[in-house]
């Protein structure tokens, strides 16, 4: 088996004039979780629909496990499962019947199906509610419920459209959970998300998209060294202090938060320099932090670069 599962090359989609997909090429690996990571309208869904094989691209080609998309979309469909933003459960049935009735429809038999429904309600914590109402579930259960329907026969591809869209913090913890199981089961799992955290915690690989192209692509790790060193945010007790610090620093300001954000290489020989400068002028920072870059910082500059057209 090769090690990629999903190759994108050169995909290219328009709305009439509106280029939506500008030439995206991407690789997946098998039994990994890839991200696709970006705002509102880059692109995302596009780019989901075309490889889960609903719309077709204009130009270029993408492949699951070697199948092409376009070509041999029947394939593609027996390897692969989709979940979207919007929940495809059916609020007057059960959880149970949710499953029985989508189990059906894909073909298995009765003895498959009871136990991998049994299977399913206790791997999304859903044994408790399988007999409730789907419209009586919180919006974490029915996005689990969701899941679980895509999993009825085991895909070796799940994609999953901005998983944690709309979720809670508790509910976005506990999905995060299911899908790391989900990996280690053996799925690859594509998601789209808006969230820099989500994809730090749980992506393999992580692809920017912004604007229709892929601006960035690499592990959170690598993504985050392109912003550079650790930070080092000082805080000072009132504007005085600020203003004098600002004269003294080259840093980052925020003066409604009474901060300067320089950058720290981590040395203490060098903030033992900085704070004995600051001393000299009689500045006492009230706080000092490390931080270090956040995907948020990867994607500010990678966006700040791409509208200042230096991508
Ligand atoms: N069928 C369509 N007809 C016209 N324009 C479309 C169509 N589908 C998508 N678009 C446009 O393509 C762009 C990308 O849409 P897409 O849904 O892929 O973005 P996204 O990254 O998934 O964003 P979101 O998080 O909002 O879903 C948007 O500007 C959208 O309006």
């Amino acid at each position: 088996m090769t090690k990629t599962i999903i190759s994108v090359e050169n995909l290219k989609k328009s709305y009439r004039d509106h280029t939506v997909l500008d030439n995206l090429s991407f690789n997946v690996d098998r039994g990994t979780i890839f991200a696709l990571l970006g705002e509102n309208g880059a692109g995302k869904t596009t780019t989901v629909r075309i490889l889960s094989t609903l719309i077709t691209a204009d130009r270029g080609n993408a492949t699951i496990s070697g199948h092409d998309t376009k070509r041999d979309a029947h394939t593609v469909r027996k390897k692969i499962s989709l979940t979207g933003q919007y929940a495809a459960v059916d609020e007057l049935l059960t959880g149970e019947e949710n499953l029985q009735m989508m189990g059906r429809l894909n073909h298995l038999d009765q003895k498959t199906l009871t136990k991998r429904i049994a299977d399913l309600l206790e791997q999304f914590d859903l044994v408790k509610a399988a007999k409730k109402p789907a419209k009586s579930y919180s919006g974490g259960m029915r996005r689990r419920l969701d899941i679980a329907i895509s999993l009825l026969s085991t895909p070796e591809v799940l994609f999953l459209d901005e998983p944690t869209t709309g979720l809670d913090p508790r509910s976005r913890l506990t999905m995060w959970k299911f899908l790391q199981n989900l990996k280690n089961s053996g799925v690859t799992i594509f998601l789209t998300t808006q969230y820099l955290e989500e994809a730090d915690i749980l992506a393999d690989k992580i692809a920017v998209i912004h604007q229709g192209k892929i601006v960035e692509e690499g592990t959170a790790e690598q993504l985050k060294r392109l912003v550079g060193e650790e930070m080092l945010e000082l805080t000072f007790h009132d504007l005085k202090e600020f203003n004098l610090a600002q004269n003294l620093l080259n840093g980052l300001t925020d003066s409604s938060n009474l901060q300067i954000e320089v950058p720290s290489n981590g040395n203490t020989e060098s903030l033992r320099q900085l704070l004995n400068e600051l001393h000299d002028h009689s500045i006492n920072p009230k706080d000092i932090t490390f931080r270090k870059p956040t995907l948020d910082d990867v994607f500010m500059k990678i966006t700040a670069n791409s509208q200042k057209g230096e991508l």
